[in-house]
């Protein structure tokens, strides 16, 4: 433990913002650098716990992974009178189960964050990592800088300008990242976890968070709440997945697969990133 309360030196709290068995989170603002950031303070946990190497995963896996526009970007790490803190990048539109709450998103947002995740995920596979607890309340957003000044419609944009993206969306919490290779596994929430890494099978970890962001989009477009356990858990996981009448038939095609009892014909983070839905000019 540094005696140092780098939290109140360097730091001014502004709000918190999350608050959960962990501990919470707060937004605030660095004295030196002037910028906002999200520090998570939670309870430092007795050395040799299970807690302990979680929290230690969850740092070394931010170092590991480094900067990626499709990951919350880590900045610090450090223990103070009996409390972890965590200095993360601070994303300024909440999370994806925050926005869910204003409604399902349409199939345009979807596709947005289809190709967002897709390529977070495709670069935390190819470092030989997997998340292990992708889902709505772990997927943040950030507003977009308006790309085309508010009168740049000036009679000479022609009607395919390119639409620019409101919102970025990045992939959050590494707590229970782990190696592909790993039998030290600490699963996720359990609403979003295949039968397979539940049945201790984990052989493919990386379709594991295939089938997780698969029902993650299903809940963003409308499919949830998603059952914690009972038949209807069973009923998802044997390919009985609902169909949504608000998306299109691709759409309800590519969820199904995403979710496929078989981790084997899930399709991968890479497999994702080129699919079809995502580039439409492609098909003509
Ligand atoms: C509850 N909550 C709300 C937010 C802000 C969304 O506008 C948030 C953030 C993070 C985290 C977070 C998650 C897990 C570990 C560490 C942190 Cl800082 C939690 C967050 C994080 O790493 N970055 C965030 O913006």
């Amino acid at each position: 433990d540094s005696n140092i309360p780098r939290y109140s030196v360097e730091f001014v709290e502004q709000e918190v913002i999350g608050r959960g068995s962990f501990g919470e989170v707060s937004r605030c603002v660095n004295k030196l650098d002037g910028c906002v950031y999200a520090l998570k303070r939670s309870l430092r946990p007795v050395a040799g716990s299970a807690a302990e190497r979680n929290a230690l995963t969850e740092v070394y896996a931010h170092a590991v992974l480094g900067m990626h526009p499709h990951v919350v970007r880590y900045y610090s790490a450090w223990a103070e009178d009996g409390h972890m803190i965590i200095q993360n990048e601070y994303c300024d539109g909440g999370s994806l189960q925050q926005m869910m709450e204003a409604g399902p998103l349409p199939e345009p947002e979807l596709l947005l964050l289809l190709a967002h995740i897709a390529e977070g995920l495709a670069y935390i596979h190819s470092r030989q990592l997997v998340h292990m607890d992708v889902k709505p309340g772990n997927i943040f957003v950030c507003r977009a800088e308006q790309f085309t000044a508010p009168d740049s419609d000036d009679g000479y944009d022609d009607d395919d300008t390119p639409q620019h993206p409101q919102h970025i969306y990045k992939l959050g919490d590494l707590g229970h990242v782990t190696c592909v290779s790993s039998p030290l596994v600490e699963e996720g929430d359990c609403r979003y976890l295949p039968k397979e890494v539940l049945q201790e099978d984990f052989t493919h970890l990386t379709k594991a968070d295939i089938f997780a962001f698969g029902l993650t989009l299903f809940e963003a477009g409308g499919g949830g709440p998603l059952p914690k356990n009972g038949q209807q858990w069973h009923d998802i996981r044997d390919g009985k997945l609902p169909h949504l009448p608000n998306l299109s038939k691709e759409f309800n095609e590519l969820l199904k697969k995403m979710v496929d009892p078989e981790p084997m014909l899930r399709p991968s983070a890479a497999r994702l990133r080129r699919h079809a839905l995502l580039h439409p000019a492609g098909n003509k």
